[in-house]
């Protein structure tokens, strides 16, 4: 296991290129399994989620050909089980995609309870919800979900919570079911619209996707396409934020401006420059943090999933700021690594207070979640002194290449094993 060691205070100039969405490729990989014919995918983000949502395919039977570091092709023909090995699935998060999809082709999935990062509870009711009013019946046993279906006959779904998961995986199922299903109270967010424009180029008729209601009419088979991944809003607003904290100056690349709006209102409110371009953004500061008020929201409200990366920019801004988490019971996690830090902030269920501190420094801290490890590595750039992040393998999950983009900008970031102490066993 590595950790990442960063010397902080060296504001970041330069430009980054954002990579494609982490939330958009996790749905769309298992969404291949659908099609009768080859899948090439572009722009697929080189990290550990990826590699493992392709390996759990590759386990079940698909062909996986690497074609560049961001190309992949998938022949799903061979594909011979519907049941996802426990280890594999229960790693992360998205593999409870796996559930619609396989659904969808074999009328029965049995796949665990997914991972993920740890904000409490993280239930999947809604998702089983949709499925039941498609035909389903369901089961669990031995933390494995068994999902069966004799036949999928599209209905009408209203999603008691907005919830981005049970909307992709009920989109999943109903794309082959007999009929029209409409997804009342959708999820909105920017992986959604990506999921279904996929899904359309392999002939599905999917209809509202970026709005509350979805409309899916299925269809018996679905085609081989080419697609190519929008970039992640969620790695974009994390450099938009670091340039932020530390300073800088970032041309931000490959972007689509539109999804990082409320991203970049707060920036604004907290008097960052941020210049909007066609594909990209520009994020400089040249005079101190001003406070703000931030409430996580589903899409287009502020990303929950940009939520610790702010909090920083929160712990060194003047004056006092709240963060209200609106989405998740337990997102603040992190908020004892930011305190080794200096860091002045105060917790109370789903609402932080933050008063902010002239600096933050060095430490040494870990990486409580894959967000939280990014903004632990934006408090580093911008503290004073020598900071050490362990468990890196969150951060691993959803950033492409970070250190070599960071180093690109200026940062003094390296990457070092961590050192295992043996106590020798007296005999
Ligand atoms: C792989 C992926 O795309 N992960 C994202 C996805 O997670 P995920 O799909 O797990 O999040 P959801 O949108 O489903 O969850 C939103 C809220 O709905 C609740 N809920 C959800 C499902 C359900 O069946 N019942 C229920 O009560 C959750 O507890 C949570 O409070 O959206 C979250 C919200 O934008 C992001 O933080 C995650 O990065
Ligand atoms: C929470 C996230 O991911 P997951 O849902 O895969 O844990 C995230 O991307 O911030």
């Amino acid at each position: 296991m590595d950790k990442f060691v960063i010397t902080g205070g060296r504001p970041l100039r330069g430009e980054v290129t954002i990579s494609g969405a982490k939330n958009a490729a996790v749905a769309i990989i298992p969404a291949a399994i659908l099609s009768d014919g080859v899948c090439r995918i572009e722009n697929i983000p080189n990290i550990s989620d990826v590699s493992m949502i392709s390996r759990i395919l590759s386990e079940l039977g698909a062909q996986i050909r690497l074609v560049n570091k961001n190309t992949i092709e998938i022949d799903p023909k061979h594909i011979h089980t519907a049941v996802v090995p426990y280890e594999m699935a229960r790693r992360m998060r998205a593999s409870y995609y796996l559930i619609g999809a396989l659904l969808g082709r074999f009328l029965h999935a049995r796949v665990s309870l997914p991972g993920g990062c740890n904000f409490g509870v993280r239930p999947i009711d809604q998702h089983l919800k949709g499925f039941a009013a498609l035909g389903a019946t369901w089961s669990l046993d031995q933390g494995m979900v068994d999902v069966k279906v004799d036949k999928l006959v599209g209905s009408q779904i209203y999603l008691d919570v907005v919830s981005v998961g049970a909307t992709i995986n009920i989109m999943l199922a109903a794309v082959k079911a007999k009929g029209l299903t409409v997804i009342e109270n959708a999820a909105r967010e920017p992986h959604i619209v990506d999921l279904a424009n996929f899904l359309n180029s392999m002939g599905a008729d999917i209809r509202g996707a970026g709005t509350d209601v979805i409309k899916i009419r299925g269809v018996d088979r679905l085609s081989g396409t080419t697609y190519s991944i929008i970039p992640d809003q969620i790695e974009a607003g994390t450099y938009m934020a670091a340039a932020a904290a530390t300073g800088g100056d970032v041309l931000v690349k490959n972007v689509i401006p539109k999804h990082l709006e409320s991203i970049t209102a707060k920036l604004l409110e907290m008097d960052v420059d941020v210049q909007e371009y066609d594909d990209s953004v520009r994020v400089s500061r040249s005079g101190p943090l001003n406070r703000c008020n931030i409430k996580t929201m589903p899409h287009p409200g502020f990303p929950t999933d940009m939520q610790p990366q702010f909090a920083v920019l929160l712990a060194l801004a003047r004056g006092t700021s709240i963060i209200t988490e609106g989405v998740w019971d337990n997102r603040f996690r992190y908020v004892d690594e930011l305190r080794r830090m200096g860091a002045n902030i105060q917790v109370d269920g789903k609402v932080a207070v933050f008063e902010g501190v002239e600096a933050l420094q060095g430490a040494p801290i870990k990486a409580t979640d894959l967000r939280a490890g990014a903004a632990m590595i934006i408090a580093a750039l911008a503290a004073q002194g020598v900071t050490e992040i362990e468990e890196i393998c969150h951060i691993e999950r959803g950033y492409e290449n970070i250190e070599e983009k960071l180093q690109s900008l200026g940062a003094d970031i390296r990457r070092v094993p961590v050192q295992i102490a043996v106590t020798a066993k007296a005999q």
